[in-house]
C-alpha cells in the first residue's frame, strides 16, 4: 500500500547533528529519500544524499524544519519568510525560541510549531514535547504523525511548560550519559577495568530504561524490588537518598538548564 505522508515535501534548514537524526529515524520508518530537501548556504552535499539547495528554492514546502542553532535564525529567518506561505508549516527544533518569535519572523505560515526531539529520533525513540500557534486541527494531526514516526507525541498546554519539557526530554540523554560516565568512572575507580565497566554501564542503563518503559510499575515500585531488604542495593540507594542528595541535584539541574532556555527566549526576542 502506498505510504500516506504527514507532509509531501520537507525543506530542512540547519541539517545538523539533531535534525540529521530525524531524518534517520523517519528514512528507518519507511518515509523516502525524496520526502527532505536541505538548505545550506555552502554544502553540496549531505547524508543520504537528500538534494541540497544553496540558495533558497522558489517551490513552496508542506513544511519547514528549521534546525539552525538558536542565536543564528536571523541570518537566514528574512530570506527564508518568503518561502513561509499559507500552505507551510513552520516546524523548530530550536531551544528556547518562542511561538511568539517564529510567528513574528513567519507571519504569514500556515502555523508555527515548536517540536522538541532528542538524538534518540534516530532509532525511533525520541519523546517529542509539542505546542503550536495557529495550525489547524489537520495540520496538528500530520505534526503528531510525523512526531510519531521517530517516537511519541507529546503536546503540551502551556508554552511556559516548553523549556522544561526540553531540559527533561531534549537535553535529558545528556543528563544520563552524564549518570553512565559517572556510574562507569566510579566502578573503575573501585576497581573493574575501565573498558568492562563502561559496557556493564551502557547495557544495564539499556536494559532498566526498556524494563521500565514495559513494565506496568512505576520506576519507584521496580527499585523497591530490585532493593532487597538488608541487601545491597538499598546500603547504595541509601546514599543516593540522603538528605534527598538526588533528588536536590536532579532538580537543580533541570531548573539551570530550563532558567537556559528562558535566557535564550528572551534573547530570540530581543533580537527581532
Ligand atoms: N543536539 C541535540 O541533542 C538537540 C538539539 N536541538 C536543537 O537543534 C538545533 C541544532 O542543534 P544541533 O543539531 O545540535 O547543531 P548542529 O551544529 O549539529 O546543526 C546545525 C546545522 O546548521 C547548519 N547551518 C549553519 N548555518 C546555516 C545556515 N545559514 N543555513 C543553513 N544551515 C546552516 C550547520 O552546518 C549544521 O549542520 C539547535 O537549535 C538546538 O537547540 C534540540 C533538541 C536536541
Ligand atoms: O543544549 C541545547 O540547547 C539543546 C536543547 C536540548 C538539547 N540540546
Amino acid at each position: 500500500m502506498e505510504r500516506i505522508l504527514a507532509f509531501e515535501k520537507i525543506l530542512i534548514v540547519g541539517f545538523g547533528t539533531m535534525t540529521g537524526a530525524m531524518v534517520d529515524g523517519w528514512l528507518a520508518a519507511g518515509s523516502p529519500a525524496s520526502q527532505f530537501e536541505v538548505y545550506h548556504p555552502r554544502k553540496t552535499e549531505v547524508d543520504h544524499g537528500l538534494k541540497v539547495h544553496n540558495h533558497f528554492p522558489g517551490t513552496q514546502f508542506d513544511a519547514i524544519l528549521l534546525g539552525i542553532k538558536p542565536y543564528i535564525i536571523d541570518e537566514i529567518a528574512a530570506d527564508l519568510e518568503p518561502l513561509a506561505g499559507p500552505r507551510t508549516v513552520i516546524l523548530s527544533v530550536l531551544a528556547g525560541v518562542e511561538l511568539e518569535s517564529l510567528a513574528r519572523r513567519f507571519p504569514r505560515a500556515r502555523g508555527v510549531v515548536r517540536f522538541m526531539p532528542n538524538l534518540a529520533s534516530a532509532l525511533g525513540k525520541s519523546p517529542n514535547a509539542l505546542i503550536s500557534r495557529g495550525l489547524d486541527a489537520e495540520g496538528c494531526g500530520s505534526v503528531t504523525a510525523l512526531a510519531e514516526e521517530i517516537g511519541t507525541a507529546e503536546w503540551l498546554d502551556d508554552e511556559s511548560q516548553f523549556d522544561l519539557a526540553t531540559a527533561l526530554a531534549g537535553s535529558g540523554p545528556g543528563f544520563v550519559y552524564r549518570f553512565i560516565d559517572a556510574l562507569a568512572a566510579g566502578a573503575g575507580e573501585l576497581g573493574l577495568p575501565a573498558d568492562q565497566a563502561q559496557r556493564l554501564a551502557v547495557a544495564m542503563v539499556e536494559g532498566a530504561a526498556a524494563l521500565a518503559a514495559a513494565s506496568p510499575h512505576p520506576p519507584q515500585e521496580l527499585a523497591r524490588r530490585v532493593a532487597s531488604p538488608g541487601g545491597m542495593t538499598q546500603k547504595g540507594l541509601d546514599v543516593l537518598d540522603a538528605d534527598g542528595a538526588l533528588d536536590t541535584l536532579v532538580t537543580r539541574c533541570l531548573r539551570a538548564a530550563r532558567d537556559r532556555g528562558q535566557e535564550m527566549a528572551a534573547e530570540a526576542r530581543e533580537k527581532h
